[in-house]
């Protein structure tokens, strides 16, 4: 830097979360009568003064009358604030102590319990610019340094003044009085701290604003915890995800924004702009158009299991990993489908239907128990073998179908062929992936295999079944009862209408893709997708991703991360090592996996690095993406 920078930075709500004040008043006025009012009263009153209503002298004999302090509930407040610094002081502390010549907090609080918060951050405490209380015999507190400067109004303008700072001051604060440095010609910028509190009016006036330090650092480019601020890292979560997401992915720091429903390409490729992170169900799909349009995008959460949504190799081409949850909903998905087939096979969509238009049918015409019966589940992954357990342990017998070699669980019986399953199944199940070439597996030819009257469920994917060939297989007798939970075109949210032919046919039951929906598989997948992906973007971790070859990396420690993502071709890491070799960098960690699209390269090294070595890993040729973490 040229010119010799000070950093002046504000003490209550900026580096502890908290006003001091207010939380002496939470200590000292335990047990009192008037405690809510007074607590209530102490806070006015520091908004007040916060905001510029009242002057800093009144506001602080008005609120030390009604606190009725003393030595033992300072030492109190003393603990309570160490455990109170914000989250980006606590873990900057780097800067503090490159910095601690450069650095003074300033307070219109006291130094009596700011000393022994900031020391221990490398602030020195001549650096501390504060009031001192003044004391009784008794060890109560009676008032503070009337002669100390910052009790007058624009009291830190002056003690600023007094410093005489000769270089560049910017000043980091959440209240009026720190806005009032920059507005009386003492510092260059003012920053509106906002991690702790959000001050319109202060806010408004700011050059910039700080949501913490991490963002100021990064402005100034100066030693810091993250590379890249978090909150600049922007998430767009669609599809009326569980807000647990949105609530984890915000205390990670990350900026949300939350839509209910799905989008269609053209609007995704409007919005996707500056996203970092896409969250995503079924419905919304990410083709190569909205891949292209995506500038900032470095990963996708799928919050369920199912990624044909997703042009995959066309993420991992760009750089784009993609994360699902492929376990949270699986029980979900059994237990409807278990309960729909009892339900099929006692024709209950069909005697409740009557029911509600006052018909009394008793009869067990149609109706069968599933016990002994031959459940036929094609597609046995993860809830098609979950299905072959507790159907077995419903009594029926368990036959399946797998175009992979799969292990048979328990009793059940494995089939050569999908016709093989066909032709023998009463109840036939559909559990297999999304891939293209499932498109219409079942369709006239299949339904014509089938026993007559068999029971049959989609709980896949809805473009797996052709619906006209199974309309006319209903209609036929072929099948004889049917539930349906995917389909072809699903509406994009709850106030479109559901069009299909299936609407109106005997003994079907319709329901709105809502196997995985309950509320325990929702929240689930609401916790395990925001913990891939900031896993993802923390570590460098792809453990799991459907897209990318699987690294689970240690977290970092007293090094740099180099995340270099690359078309698969030979000699990337050669090269990479080369140019580290070229730069004298001490290499302390390197991983290295690839699948047939791109290749993934982590290389941890020794703190010191220089910006052009960035410049030459960022050039070599076929590199698709590279960060850099710590
Ligand atoms: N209805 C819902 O709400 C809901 C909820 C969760 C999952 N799903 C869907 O359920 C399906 C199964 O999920 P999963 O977790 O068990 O997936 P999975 O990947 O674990 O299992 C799919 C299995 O199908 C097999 N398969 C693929 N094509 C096949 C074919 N043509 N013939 C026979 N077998 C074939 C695969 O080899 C695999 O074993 C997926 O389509 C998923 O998207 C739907
Ligand atoms: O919740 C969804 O939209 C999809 C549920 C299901 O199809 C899945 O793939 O997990």
């Amino acid at each position: 830097m040229a010119n010799p920078t000070f950093f002046v930075i504000d003490f209550d709500s900026t580096f502890t979360k908290v006003e001091a004040l207010d939380e002496l008043a939470k200590i000292s006025l335990q047990g009192h009568p008037e405690k809510e009012e007074r607590v209530q009263r102490i806070k006015q009153i520091t908004d007040l003064g916060m905001d510029g209503s009242l002057s800093v002298r009144e506001s602080l004999q008005q609120r030390i009358d009604l606190l009725q302090a003393n030595r033992q509930h300072l030492q109190a407040l003393i603990s309570t604030l160490q455990n109170e610094v914000s989250e980006s002081f606590k873990r900057n502390r780097e800067f503090i102590q490159t910095y601690k010549d450069n650095i003074y907090i300033i307070s219109n609080g006291f130094r009596d319990f700011i000393e022994p918060v900031v020391t221990p951050y490398g602030i020195r405490p001549d650096h501390i610019l504060a009031n001192s209380f003044t004391f009784g015999a008794d060890g109560a507190i009676t008032g503070f340094d009337p002669e100390n400067v910052l009790t007058g109004n624009n009291g830190k303008v002056e003690q600023l003044r007094q410093l005489e700072l000769e270089g560049d001051v910017y000043v980091l604060g959440d209240g009026y009085t720190d806005y009032e440095i920059k507005a009386a010609g003492m510092a260059n910028k003012f920053y509106a701290f906002t991690e702790n509190v959000h001050r319109e009016a202060i806010v408004d006036k700011a050059d910039h604003i700080a949501p913490n330090l991490d963002e100021f650092l990064f402005m100034h480019n100066m030693p810091r915890a993250f590379s890249y601020p978090k909150h600049r890292i922007c998430v767009l979560l669609l599809e009326n995800i569980h807000p647990l997401a949105e609530e984890v992915l915000r205390k990670e720091g990350f900026s949300v924004k939350v839509m209910a429903g799905a989008l269609d390409e053209d609007e995704l490729i409007e919005q996707i702009r500056g996203v970092s992170f896409l969250g995503i169900r079924s419905k919304t799909q990410v083709t190569e158009r909205v891949l292209k349009a995506a500038d900032r995008l470095m990963a996708i959460g799928a919050f369920c299991i199912g990624t044909n949504q997703i042009d995959l190799e066309a993420a991992a081409r760009r750089g784009v990993a993609v994360f699902n949850a492929p376990y949270s909903n699986t029980r979900s998905v059994v237990e409807l489908t278990l309960a729909s087939l009892i339900m099929l096979m006692r024709q209950i969509p069909d005697k409740s239907s009557q029911m509600h238009q006052g018909i009394w049918n008793k009869s067990a015409g149609g109706s069968h128990e599933v016990r002994g019966k031959k459940l036929g589940i094609i597609g046995y992954g993860n809830i098609g073998a979950q299905l072959s357990v507790v159907a077995e342990a419903l009594g029926l017998n368990v036959y399946y179908y797998d175009v992979v070699e799969k292990l048979a669980l328990g009793n059940a019986t494995k089939c050569r062929s999908l016709d093989e399953l066909l032709a023998q199944a009463d109840i036939l199940s559909l559990h297999v992936d999304g891939r293209r070439e499932n498109n219409n597996l079942i369709g006239a030819q299949e339904f014509a295999k089938m026993k007559k009257g068999v029971i049959f469920l989609n709980m896949s994917r809805g473009h797996v079944v052709d619906i006209a060939a199974l309309r006319k297989a209903i209609e036929e007798g072929i099948v004889g009862g049917a539930a349906i939970d995917v389909f072809p075109y699903e509406p994009k949210a709850n106030d479109e209408e559901f069009v299909s032919e299936l609407r109106g046919l005997p003994n079907v039951l319709l329901t709105p893709h809502i196997g995985g929906s309950t509320l325990e598989a929702q929240r689930n997948i609401g916790e395990y997708v925001p913990a891939q992906i900031t896993d993802y973007i923390n570590t460098g971790s792809t453990t799991g991703s459907v897209n990318f070859p699987n690294l689970q990396l240690p977290r970092l420690g007293n090094a740099h991360r180099l995340i270099h993502i690359h078309h698969n071709t030979p000699g990337i890491l050669a090269s990479i090592n080369q140019i580290l070799a070229s730069h004298a960098i001490n290499i302390t960690g390197q991983y290295l996996k690839t699948n047939e699209t791109i290749g993934y390269v982590i290389t941890d090294i020794d703190k010191q690095y220089s910006q052009d070595v960035v410049k030459d890993l960022k050039s070599i040729g076929n590199t698709i993406k590279f960060r850099v973490l710590y």
